[in-house]
């Protein structure tokens, strides 16, 4: 986190020597249940003990919690329900208070002070919204409490929904301004193929680059969206990791991996954050909302995006797709289907189909008014 990022105990802890970061802990079900029906409390407890104990050297915890839906089930005795959207929801809804409640238990027996913090994409949607969330995540970490994060999952709709928690941790440590996030699941790590089903598959220690070799092993559909699994951890990896957090996925049950991991000991598959992170108003573009419609751009104007880093003018623009108002971020592809980049539309899809094609000194003649001569400015733009 860049120093201006970090509270006062946490610079003076800096200045004393002693390094103290913000440390995004997701916990899978598995971890949490340990392959059971229900929750694990005894490995709650080792759970919290550790971060209680990151906490005392100064350090600032998230947690990013799954288990609301096995806590319900738990709670109401195992009831056999249809497998309907509404049934995950009902446990959903009953299991999330039993397992806040679990946490703050835990956390109370270290006298330290959870708060509950329940996000759907709509919140991060608008730049406003995603301001005001941060402005809670961060209130809570400066005031000693630890934020405790799920998906609201009794009222989130496929629309609306990050879908995963993995990727929602990614998003919080955005949030958060976090150093590291570290992605507790089943497994030692990020393995050359399923080590369920492979068992000669070897853990991948550090990887520098997500491509989409590393994308297949992970079972996600490139350049798509996968569900579950490893695929939206290298997913919830690569937003992270432009964003300047450090991503390590590793077994949430190996004994005291919390507090070796935060020590920076070699654990798990460790993804290396890039060395110049986006800027906040750009990470917000590529985490926060999902995009309105989509832009096809011509061979020109790829090499003037991708490699001299212009912005993108009307004359380059092949094809609009969706409907999108200006303000609205927007997906750039280019002819052959490749996602290049996301930036926020300076005009409507309307608009960006009658200047598609035109030079910019016509804007104002073929629309009667202009917003500029970008049709996408480099600075509302991330290329990927
Ligand atoms: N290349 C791979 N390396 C490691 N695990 C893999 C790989 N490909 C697929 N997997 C599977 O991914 C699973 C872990 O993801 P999963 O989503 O089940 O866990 P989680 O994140 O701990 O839980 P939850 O999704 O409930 O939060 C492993 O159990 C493993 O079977």
């Amino acid at each position: 986190m860049a120093d201006s990022k970090k509270s006062n105990a946490q610079q003076q802890d800096v200045a004393a020597g002693a390094a103290t970061h913000t440390i995004v802990v997701k916990l899978g079900t598995s971890v949490l249940t340990g392959g059971t029906l229900k929750l694990d409390r005894a490995h709650m407890v080792e759970l919290v003990r550790q971060c209680a104990m990151l906490r005392s050297q100064g350090h600032k915890i998230i947690i990013v919690t799954s288990g609301a839906i096995a806590a319900g089930r738990e709670h109401l005795g195992y009831p056999e329900l249809p497998k309907t959207m509404a049934s995950k929801q009902l446990l959903a809804a009953v299991g999330q208070g039993r397992l806040i409640q679990e946490w703050e238990t835990l956390f109370g027996i270290y006298g330290i002070n959870i708060g509950q913090m329940l996000l759907t994409r709509a919140d991060l949607n608008d730049r406003e919204r995603y301001l005001n969330a941060r402005d809670m995540l961060v209130a809570l970490l400066d005031n000693g409490i630890v934020p405790v994060v799920n998906e609201n999952d009794a009222v989130a709709t496929t629309e609306i929904k990050v879908g995963d928690n993995d990727n929602l941790s990614a998003l919080v440590g955005i949030l958060g301004g976090a150093d590291k996030l570290l992605l507790m699941t089943d497994q030692a790590g990020l393995f050359t193929a399923d080590p369920r089903s492979n068992p000669d598959a070897e853990l991948i220690h550090e990887v520098h680059t997500i491509d989409d070799k590393l994308r297949k092993l992970a079972g996600g559909t490139v350049g798509g969206l996968g569900t579950g699994g490893m695929a939206t951890k290298l997913q919830a990896a690569e937003v992270a990791c432009r964003a300047g957090i450090e991503v390590i996925i590793a077994a949430g049950r190996r004994v005291d991996v919390i507090i070796d991991l935060a020590a920076g000991k070699a654990v798990g598959t460790r993804f290396l954050p890039l060395e110049s992170p986006l800027e906040g108003r750009k990470q917000w573009i590529l985490a926060g909302p999902p995009p309105a419609g989509d832009i096809v751009i011509d061979d020109g104007a790829v090499t003037a995006v991708q490699q001299k880093g212009s912005s993108l003018l009307a004359k380059g623009i092949t094809q609009v797709k969706g409907t999108f108002e200006r303000g609205e971020v927007v997906r750039i592809f280019d002819s052959k289907n490749v996602l290049l980049a996301r930036g926020i539309s300076r005009y409507s899809s309307a608009d960006m189909v009658k200047i598609a094609g035109k030079h910019s000194h016509d804007i104002h003649q073929v629309l009667g008014y202009e917003y500029g001569h970008a049709a996408i400015h480099r600075d509302d733009m991330v290329v990927i």
